[in-house]
């Protein structure tokens, strides 16, 4: 095939509804593999990695995949390590940008398991969902490989989330997530405030408060064999006052009401 018939094949391929996005600090041991784990799933998936100038050069190996894969794979790259937060915040603008319809979070490392991305899917596309949670607390801990002391932090941080918001879901700072592009487009993302993984408490109790689905999907979160984890107790300690504040706002603010959905799913 000439390069001009490729390229005219790719344009009249229609553009999958899915875009996980992925943010990366130094995961140049998993880039290649997770990128491709996502575009094996049997429903299309796209796939948009919102690397922070990882000096291992994961970057050069997203765009080795990019070629490989064109029009499947994107990249956006910022200057510096800027949290995981924002990155997603600018991952979001970028696919309602480009419309998609059910927008992912997944991290890197194989810690969330792509094959359970299907299941994600489901609970939004058929089961009515509009944000969809890939839940370790939702049956038991189902953490596999954590030393016990970050076990017993995230469980109870997670505990502690719920007690002080009064929000249904179990596994609060889950990192494993699907959005109905409605949802991001209804949330205000310029006023989300938090960068690390308070980040993912704000988004849920946000859409929570707004009156939006949630539905837990339980999974098995595996600790990453290759590459370290970001954790940092500066994290962990805006997570812990970062809910204060979450919860002392919605005391004074109001949330406009989801719009009603007409598709009876
Ligand atoms: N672009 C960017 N990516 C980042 C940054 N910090 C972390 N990441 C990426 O974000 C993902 C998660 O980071 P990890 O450092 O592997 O997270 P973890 O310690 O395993 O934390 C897990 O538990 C958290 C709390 O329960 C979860 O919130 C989180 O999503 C994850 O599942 C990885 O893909 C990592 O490369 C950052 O500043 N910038």
């Amino acid at each position: 095939m000439l390069a001009t018939d490729q390229e005219a094949a790719i344009s009249t391929k229609p553009q999958p509804d899915c875009l996980v996005i992925i943010p990366t600090y130094n995961e140049r041991e998993n880039a290649a593999a997770i990128i491709e784990a996502v575009l094996r799933q049997p429903h299309p998936m796209d796939v948009l990695i919102v690397d922070d100038g990882s000096p291992d050069g994961t970057a050069a190996i997203v765009r080795e995949k990019m070629a490989v894969h064109p029009g499947r794979v994107h990249i956006i790259e910022r200057s510096g390590k800027l949290g995981l937060g924002t990155a997603y915040l600018t991952g979001f603008e970028w696919a309602l940008g480009h419309g998609y319809e059910y927008i992912f979070e997944m991290d890197a490392d194989f810690s969330h398991n792509p094959d359970d991305l299907m299941r994600l899917y489901a609970a939004c596309a058929e089961n009515g969902a509009d944000v969809a949670v890939g839940s370790r607390y939702l049956t038991g801990v189902n953490v596999v490989n954590w030393p016990m002391s970050r076990v017993i932090m995230s469980y109870g941080a997670s505990k502690y989330v719920r007690l002080v918001t009064g929000m249904p879901v179990h596994d609060t700072t889950a990192g494993f997530v699907c959005y109905r592009a409605a949802v991001l487009r209804h949330m205000h993302l310029d006023r989300v405030r938090f960068k690390g993984y308070a980040f993912q408490i704000e988004m849920k109790f946000t859409a929570y408060k707004h009156g939006f689905r949630i539905q837990e999907v339980p999974i098995v979160f595996v600790n990453r064999v290759l590459g370290t984890s970001k954790m940092s107790s500066g994290i962990f300690s805006e997570a812990m006052f970062g809910v204060i504040k979450l919860k002392l706002y919605s005391l004074t603010h109001s949330y406009e009401p989801a719009p009603q959905r007409n598709d009876n799913r």
